[in-house]
């Protein structure tokens, strides 16, 4: 274990949960001291999206050239659009011993698990199915078939949990995110610890 390299923090769960809505929460909070890596994905842009804030809009083309070069930690096609997390920024900023957060869906969260073990997986679950889908058409971003889709989609994501080392209710924004950013913190001293246990092993070898 290496605790001077930054914690791959990874948050998903289904579409129209508060991902998004809770990452903000967390980012606007002076306190976070952990870095968003932002995705790439082949989706239209929405209004009041910004290339390179947002997301890195790129066309299928680019997307599927980037899959060839094995730029991608984990890609995923989701509802017809590519999205995928880009390898160098965030080797880069984990070696520089900097935490880095990820919010994706559940398919590309499983590929994550399977490179980063050690990688911290938390899951954003609704109060309910009927919360999902009332946040959904609140949203209003998708045609009703996109959000039938969704929730058939979240249906079967929710059956994931148990793969996760924690589960976030996320019922108020900013309980979640308090819970989300106590996890983080508790991570970090359980870590810390047994690498000082480790270390004491060690010497004691040693001696
Ligand atoms: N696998 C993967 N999923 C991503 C990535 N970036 C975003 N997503 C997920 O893709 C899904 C759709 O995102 P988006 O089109 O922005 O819709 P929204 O999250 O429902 O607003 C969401 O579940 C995102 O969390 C990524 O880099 N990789
Ligand atoms: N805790 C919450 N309570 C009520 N509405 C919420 C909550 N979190 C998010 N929402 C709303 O639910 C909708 C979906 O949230 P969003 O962050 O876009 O989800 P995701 O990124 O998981 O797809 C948005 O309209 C958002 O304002």
């Amino acid at each position: 274990m290496n605790t001077e390299k930054g914690l791959l923090i990874v948050l998903s769960g289904p579409s129209g949960v508060g991902k998004g809505t809770v990452r903000k929460a967390i980012f606007d909070d002076p306190i976070t001291d952990f870095e968003y890596s932002i995705s790439m994905t082949t989706r239209k842009m929405r209004v009041g999206e910004i290339d390179g804030v947002d997301y890195f809009f790129k066309s299928r083309e680019e997307f599927e050239a980037l899959i060839e070069a094995d730029e991608f930690i984990e890609y995923a096609e989701y509802v017809g659009n590519y999205y995928g997390t880009p390898v160098q920024y965030v080797r880069e900023t984990m070696d520089a011993g900097k935490d880095v957060f990820l919010e994706i869906e559940v398919e590309g969260a499983k590929q994550v698990r399977r490179k980063f073990p050690d990688a911290l997986f938390i899951f954003l679950a609704p109060p309910s199915l009927a919360h999902l889908e009332e946040r959904l058409i609140g949203r209003g971003t998708e045609s009703k078939d996109v959000i039938a889709y969704r929730i058939s989609e979240a249906r079967k994501e929710v059956e994931m949990m148990n793969l996760y080392d924690y589960v976030v209710v996320n019922d108020e924004v900013l309980e979640a995110k308090r819970k989300i950013q106590t996890i983080v913190e508790a991570e970090h001293l359980k870590r810390e610890r047994i690498e000082a246990r480790f270390r004491k092993m060690l010497l004691e070898a040693k001696k």
